[in-house]
Order: C-alpha cells, then sequence, then structure tokens
C-alpha cells in the first residue's frame, strides 16, 4: 500500500567570517528570515516588501556537527530505505554554501564526514546488529556534466578528465523501462569496500577549476546506494534505491565570473538546474489540482531523479547558503526554490518482491531430496560409485553382521551400491573359504529387500514412487519457467545498467542492457540551442539584465510553461545573466 509523503525541506547556514545582521534563524520555529531596506533611490512609496519569511521543516545553524545534520535528515531516510521504501536526500544552493560539505564532508575524519560515508556506517552498523537480516549493498556514483553522464566508478587512474571517463546513456527499452547503460554497478560486501567506492567516485569528480570554486561547482553528482535485504528463511527480499545528490551551485553566470568554455558548461549545468526548477514547478501546479505534464525526459537529471520527485520516494532537501552579505541575493532564492519543492508530494510504496533466484536454489534442494528419497525407495542410488571411507564401512557391516552372536541379526544398508559391496565382499570372503558360490550378487529389488509379499505394501511403494516422480516434474518445470522470466528481462551480450523505472522501476534491478536494436537512447532536447544561448551570451553580456528584486518576492519569475525548449531557454538567458545589484 502506498502512503502519501511531501519533500521536507530543511535549511543548513555555512559559517561565514562577516554574517549578515539582515538575516536571522529561529530554529524552534523552523524560519529564517531576511529583512531587506527599501532602496530610497525609488522613492518611498514603492512596492518593495522589507521582510521575508520561508518556513523549513528544520534549520540548522553554523555550529550544526555532520552528526546532528545525520541524524536529523537522513537517518530515518535511510532506515526507510533498509525496509524498502526508496529514498532521496539532495542538497541545493549556490557555490560555495556547503552543499559537498554536508553531502560528502571528509569521509577519513569521522566528525567532519558528510550524509554520504555516514549512510554507509549506519547500513553496515545495522546489518552488524541485525543479523537476522541479509542486506546486499550495491553502489553506483554518476556524475552529470552540460547534460551528459559520466560513470565514476571506474578503478582507473589514467583518467585525466571527464570526458577519459565512461559515458552513461539514458535507454529506452522496448517495454517502456528507462535504464542507464554504461553505469557501474558495484556490489559492497563489507563497509570498507563501500568507502573504497565512495573514494574512486571522489577522486574522479570533475576537478575543472573556476574562478568562484577549484572543486567540482559545475557538475551535479548522484551517489546511488542500491539494497536488497531478506531474511535467511524467506523468498521474499525488499528492494529500494537511495540517491544522495550533490546539485551543482545554483548562482548566476555574472557571478562565477567564468568565461569562454566554462561559461558554455556552466549554461548547460543552469539548463539541468533549469529543467530541475520547471519539473518541480510543474509537480507545484499539479498539486494545485492542475492537469499538466511533467516533463521528466527533458533532461538526464530529471529523468534520473523521476521517482525522487513526486514519484515513489521520501525525499528530503538540504537547502544550504551562507550569510554574507554578497550572499543573501542568492540566499533568498534558495529559500525560495526550498518553498516550491516542499509543497512536492510523493507517493511512497514499499518494494517488496519475491526473489525467484532464491526460489530457484529451495526447489534445486528440494529436488535433490526428493531424488534422494526416490532412490533409497527404489533401491537405487543417485550416485554411481562409492567413495572409499563408505567402501569400508561396508567391510566393518559385513564383519559384524557374520561376527554377531545373534541369529537374527541382519545386515543393513540403505542404496544399493552399497548393497552390491557388501555382496562383493561375501563372495570375496566365500571364494577365499574356498566354498563354491551358487547365488550371484544381483541388485535386490526393494520387495526383496525388504522381503515383503505384501501386495498392498507394495502398491503403496509404487504410489510413493509415482508421487515423488511427479513433484520432481513439477518442481523441474517450476524452476524452467522462473529461469525464462529471468531470462526474458536480460539481454544476451551488454554491460550492466541501472533501470530508472517502467513496469519494474520501483524496484531497481540490476539487469544486463539489451542490444542496441531493443534499447533506444534517449535524446534530450539541448545541446544545439545551449550553444546558440551561450553564443548570446557571450557576444552580449548584457542582453537581458534583470534586477531579480524587482516586484515581489512572493511573486514568482519562474518559468510558467513547458511548451518549447527555446522558450525554456529564454527563461535560462534571463535567470543566468540577472545582475546582483540588490544589497549594493
Ligand atoms: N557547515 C560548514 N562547516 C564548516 N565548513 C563548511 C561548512 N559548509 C561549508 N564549509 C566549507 O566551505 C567550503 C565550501 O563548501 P562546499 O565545497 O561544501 O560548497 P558547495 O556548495 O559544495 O560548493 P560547489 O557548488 O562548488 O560544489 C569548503 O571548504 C567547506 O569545507
Amino acid at each position: 500500500m502506498s502512503k502519501s509523503s511531501v519533500i521536507d525541506v530543511f535549511l543548513r547556514v555555512r559559517p561565514t567570517k562577516n554574517p549578515s545582521n539582515l538575516f536571522k534563524l529561529n530554529k524552534d520555529e523552523g524560519t529564517a528570515e531576511f529583512t531587506i531596506p527599501k532602496n530610497p533611490d525609488q522613492g518611498y512609496i514603492n512596492n518593495q516588501i522589507e521582510k521575508h519569511t520561508f518556513n523549513f521543516a528544520g534549520v540548522f545553524p553554523t555550529d550544526t556537527t555532520q552528526e546532528e545534520i545525520f541524524d536529523k535528515i537522513a537517518k530515518d531516510v535511510v532506515d526507510s530505505a533498509i525496509e524498502g521504501y526508496n529514498g532521496t536526500i539532495f542538497a541545493y544552493g549556490q557555490t560555495g554554501s556547503g552543499k559537498t560539505y554536508s553531502m560528502t564532508g571528509n569521509p577519513e575524519a569521522r566528525s567532519s564526514a558528510g550524509i554520504i560515508p555516514r549512510t554507509l556506517y549506519h547500513i553496515y552498523d545495522y546489518a552488524r546488529r541485525e543479523q537476522e537480516l541479509i542486506i546486499d549493498v550495491t553502489i553506483s556514483y554518476l556524475e552529470i556534466y552540460g547534460g551528459s553522464g559520466y560513470d565514476l566508478l571506474v578503478a582507473d587512474n589514467r583518467s585525466r578528465n571527464l570526458h577519459d571517463l565512461p559515458k552513461v546513456q539514458a535507454m529506452a527499452t522496448a517495454n517502456g523501462q528507462t535504464i542507464l547503460q554504461g553505469l557501474s554497478l558495484k556490489k559492497a560486501q563489507t563497509e570498507e569496500d563501500a568507502l573504497n567506492l565512495l573514494f574512486i567516485g571522489e577522486q574522479n569528480r570533475v576537478i575543472a577549476e573556476t574562478p568562484k570554486n577549484d572543486a567540482s561547482t559545475r557538475s551535479h553528482c548522484i551517489f546511488i546506494v542500491i539494497l536488497e535485504c531478506r531474511k535467511p528463511t524467506s523468498d521474499v527480499k525488499t528492494v529500494s534505491k537511495l540517491c544522495l545528490v550533490d546539485l551543482s551551485g545554483s548562482e548566476r553566470i555574472g557571478k562565477t565570473g567564468v568565461e569562454g568554455i566554462l561559461q558554455r558548461e556552466a549554461t548547460g549545468i543552469n539548463l539541468s538546474l533549469h529543467f530541475l526548477e520547471l519539473v518541480i514547478d510543474c509537480l507545484n501546479r499539479q498539486a494545485n489540482g492542475e492537469n499538466i505534464h511533467i516533463p521528466y525526459r527533458d533532461s538526464l537529471m530529471t529523468l534520473v531523479l523521476k521517482d525522487s520527485l513526486g514519484g515513489n520516494c521520501k525525499t528530503r532537501m538540504i537547502a544550504t547558503m551562507s550569510s554574507e552579505p554578497d550572499d543573501l541575493p542568492e540566499s533568498i532564492c534558495t529559500c525560495r526554490f526550498a518553498g516550491r519543492v516542499a509543497n512536492i508530494k510523493n507517493k511512497v510504496t514499499r518494494n517488496e518482491a519475491v526473489d525467484p533466484f532464491i526460489i530457484i536454489e529451495k526447489l534445486k534442494r528440494e529436488n535433490q531430496q526428493l531424488k534422494a528419497e526416490l532412490a533409497m525407495i527404489k533401491g537405487q542410488s543417485i550416485k554411481d560409485h562409492l567413495e572409499s571411507y563408505e567402501i569400508d564401512e561396508c567391510k566393518k557391516k559385513v564383519d559384524e553382521f557374520l561376527n554377531a552372536d545373534d541369529p537374527a541379526a541382519i545386515l543393513v544398508v540403505n542404496d544399493h551400491l552399497k548393497m552390491n559391496e557388501c555382496f562383493f565382499q561375501l563372495k570375496h570372503m566365500l571364494k577365499n573359504l574356498n566354498k563354491k558360490v551358487s547365488a550371484s550378487p544381483v541388485v535386490q529389488q526393494p520387495q526383496a529387500i525388504t522381503n515383503n509379499n505384501n501386495t498392498v505394501e507394495v502398491q503403496q511403494l509404487n504410489d510413493e514412487v509415482l508421487r515423488l516422480k511427479q513433484l520432481i516434474i513439477q518442481r523441474d518445470n517450476e524452476i524452467m519457467i522462473l529461469l525464462n522470466l529471468i531470462q526474458k528481462g536480460k539481454g544476451s551480450n551488454a554491460n550492466q545498467s541501472l533501470v530508472l523505472q517502467g513496469p519494474i522501476s520501483e524496484q531497481p534491478e540490476i539487469q544486463q542492457a539489451n542490444t542496441s536494436s531493443i534499447l533506444q537512447p534517449i535524446e534530450f532536447p539541448k545541446q544545439a540551442e545551449i550553444d546558440r544561448q551561450s553564443q548570446i551570451i557571450t557576444e552580449k553580456p548584457g542582453v537581458k539584465k534583470q534586477n531579480f528584486m524587482q516586484g515581489s518576492l512572493d511573486s514568482e519569475p519562474m518559468s510558467q510553461t513547458t511548451k518549447t525548449t527555446t522558450a525554456q531557454i529564454k527563461e535560462l538567458n534571463g535567470m543566468c545573466i540577472r545582475t546582483d545589484q540588490y544589497f549594493q
């Protein structure tokens, strides 16, 4: 059964040297307040708003520890993932506001480790405590840069820049699933394995230096943890997907001061963010009763986050901000975006499935037992030879039988190979005693062994043999059906891929990607138009200046349309080159 869940949004303020006194946090009420003085240049009667208050599920001041952030924001999402619910935590905010610090931090020093390493500690800690639960962990790490996907889990230190990394392509299968072809899925048996994968991914993250920040400011990174959990005795497993997302900086190009190719790339990145905002905008309108198409397929990032936004997922957002006076305009934008995200409703369902592999194993074991049982009844052996210790056992039994004082003593063995061996031993002994052997050591039929001429019992025995034979055929058929079903979900010869959606989307399975004749690449509306627009931006830096504070803060300058990409790009253009005049 699915239940409705809103996206909880939290605000974290990073420490700064010179915090503005125009900004205030109220931890008890979960609010952030910006006080904005009127601009006397625009006259005393104007429509500027002086106080802007934003509500959050929780606000975290500058002295908040990484542990508190994990405990309050992430822990229960991770616990839910162990129970089978998808989860997403994403960080959004201006460059340098603390997104990477919150999501990754420093995994080598426990106290400053962020949400991703703490999630891994928590999962393995849970597995150590709950011996009654088998947890299989699979990890992927995807980087989205300029609208394209890259696999961060290649342990090849020859990768010198982003384009050395394997590309990840979104593909549509014939039955409507979307898969990420080329994205590694790595099993992590231990906490150390998982942290190593994180380490490899971190090393591979793009280091494209910008004047504003020398880290991977301009890419989006999604750390994906797939959890498969089951009790040792159960056929049923839960499968959930945890997406831990570090978005690129949300600020405008004018402020980052990048030029040329970096500016072109930054446009592409903001385009991804723009599509994310569009999706959020549309989801808001849907929540208000509008029947509207949600443009998830317009970018790789929104496609990957489809479940997280409006889908089957428990989602949390951390809005990060700085209270430096210069950063307040961006911080207000961040809070406003957070407000829109908080309106989105997801439907959360437990992803429970019967594991065909476990059932096949169980059926095979059961068949082995049935075959052994049948062989016993028919006086057959499921083996074709005896081990040397079994021959020794037979010799011992024959000795004990011959030397027994009790005249009623019998020779008891439970399969025909052993029976043959005993006869062979007896014959050997008789020969040694130079006595004539009159009877040949033939295989005894059950009736002979049991020495039972009772026809009713023979009939019962035959019925039992028939029943066991039928059971074995039935189990074999079941195994074949399951194997066929599994086979249908597989292609013949391709890489592993992550299934994102489609009929079994909510249970992310590790699948073999299919051949190109069945898979169709998903094209996003982008590159040519990004190029054209970035050209406009580069050539005419002042083409569409806009003071983002004009009009009411509460009136959204966001796009209200999803009709054409060109229209979206025009809006993006406006978004990228807004001026930063407010607090001057
Ligand atoms: N809450 C915090 N406490 C201590 N240091 C912080 C905090 N938040 C951020 N920092 C520091 O500020 C710097 C910038 O932070 P970070 O790299 O996390 O920003 P970002 O938002 O991820 O930027 P980008 O968009 O470039 O990825 C880092 O040196 C980080 O250690």
